[in-house]
């Protein structure tokens, strides 16, 4: 499957993508065609129109570099793609709560995986998925593009470096919540033919279909993810992990407040927030709905940057300029202007070594923001043991919800009857 059509040239990576909507096909697959070291080679997707159009895109794409008779597979069931032999890694687009769940089978028949944030849907599944992430010495990519952002960068490692001091408190913004991409239909229905709605849910519960909670809107109900705090919160959580040193731990305490609209309504999660952290350092964080963004407030003054990717500022502003030595300039992964999450998922591979993002980081980051959530839902403060994974005193209520029952037959326990062996 290489440039004469046979074989796979040994250095190129055979890629296939499961979940091809919006960003699947649109921003990821432009990087992955703008990365030489990567091929394309299946996509797969439970909507027959985004699965036609991405397949389209793909054999347009490789029949003008590799020959007309460029075929790209297209899957229905990422079963097959996971077990496709000709694949080397896979790439997940699919809304959350499928991310867990497809990024293991991946993992599980011996692909690397670079998965769409935020990486799960409960803390739970993400802790079985970043086990399994570092005992199968795959690479691992969370698709945090903020990581090859030349500002975040810059603003990590000056913040890393002690230019401001010690940080005592970060601000973290996110944007506003549940709103409609488009225009959509909120009344309940059949979903449309070409729509394998059984699997499009999932491990989620069984509701009737509905087009507000498809394609972009699945972000607006719990049952499919967290809203704005795990939507955004993956971004900016993120680089607040990065900078301050906490990307392998969490807070010990968690106190917030939301606005949730009635639980059953068509959309469920919180429209705006504000929630509190603790960290074991004594670092505090506060995130909350305003524009994406991040404050570090340190005891040598602060540094702050509003809107996504927006300039850096500080009430120091010549500490901005400050040269750092060698060791403490943070490594810039390679970047074809912006998707350098892709650059470096490939280069991980060839190197042998991880990820910038590995499935910890990831885990780390997302499960902060679930943490927000179930606090918010509990309307008390909750104590966190980082190191367990476990709420401190046992607390039950709160327990109950760091995992969901998974509907059959998409449930974790399931995936390995799912991959053939041999
Ligand atoms: N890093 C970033 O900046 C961004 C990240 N994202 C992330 O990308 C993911 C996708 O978001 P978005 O593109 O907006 O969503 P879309 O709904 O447009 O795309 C998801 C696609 O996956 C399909 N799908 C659902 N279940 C399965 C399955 N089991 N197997 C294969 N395909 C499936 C959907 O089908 P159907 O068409 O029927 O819904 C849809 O085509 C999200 O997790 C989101 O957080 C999104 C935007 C930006
Ligand atoms: O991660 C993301 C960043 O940008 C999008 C909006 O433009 C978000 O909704 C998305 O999920």
């Amino acid at each position: 499957l290489g440039r004469d059509g046979h074989t796979a040239p040994s250095e190129r990576i055979v890629m296939g993508q499961i979940g091809s909507g919006d960003h699947g096909s649109g921003w990821n697959m432009d990087r992955m065609f703008a990365n030489e070291d990567q091929q394309v080679l299946a996509v797969c997707d439970v909507d027959s129109n985004h699965l036609a159009h991405a397949e389209t895109k793909v054999n347009k794409h490789y029949s003008s570099k590799l020959g007309s008779d460029y075929r790209c597979k297209a899957y229905s069931d990422f079963r097959d793609l996971v077990n496709d032999k000709d694949i080397d890694a896979v790439h997940v687009g699919t809304p959350d709560h499928w991310h867990v769940i497809a990024a293991l089978a991946a993992l599980k028949a011996g692909k690397h995986v670079i998965c769409e944030k935020p990486l799960s849907l409960t803390l739970s599944e993400g802790r079985i998925l970043a086990d399994v992430a570092k005992q199968s010495g795959k690479v691992f990519q969370t698709a945090s593009e903020n990581r090859s952002i030349e500002s975040y960068i810059r603003m990590v490692e000056l913040v890393k470096a002690g230019v401001f001091g010690e940080i005592k408190h970060v601000k973290i913004l996110l944007p506003p919540s549940n709103r409609h991409r488009q225009a959509v239909d909120p009344t309940l229905g059949k979903p449309p033919s070409g729509l394998d709605y059984e699997m499009w849910q999932g491990q989620a519960t069984e509701m009737p279909y509905c087009e507000s909670r498809v394609h972009y809107n699945f972000r607006w109900h719990l049952a499919y993810s967290g809203g704005v705090i795990t939507d955004w919160g993956a971004h900016m959580i993120d680089l607040a992990h990065w900078a301050t040193g906490n990307e392998l731990t969490g807070p010990v305490e968690i106190e917030g407040k939301g606005e949730f609209p009635p639980r059953d309504g068509i959309w469920n999660t919180a429209t705006s927030f504000k929630v509190n952290y603790r960290y074991p350092s004594g670092l505090t964080t506060e995130l909350f709905t305003d524009a994406p963004g991040l404050k570090f407030e340190g005891t040598n003054g602060w540094i702050l940057s509003r809107g996504w990717r927006g300039p850096v500022k500080s009430n120091r502003p010549e500490l901005l300029e400050t040269v750092l030595p060698e060791e403490k300039r943070l490594r810039r992964p390679r970047t074809d202007g912006q998707g350098g999450e892709h650059m470096d998922f490939s280069d991980a591979i060839k190197e042998g070594r991880q990820a910038y993002a590995p499935a910890e980081i990831g885990h780390r980051t997302i499960s902060v923001a679930h943490l927000g959530n179930i606090a918010m839902q509990l309307g008390r403060r909750l104590r966190w043991d980082p190191d367990q994974e476990k709420f401190a005193d046992g607390d039950a209520a709160a327990t109950a919800m760091l995992r969901r029952e998974q509907r059959e037959p998409w449930t974790i326990d399931n995936v390995d009857s799912w991959i053939n062996v041999g």
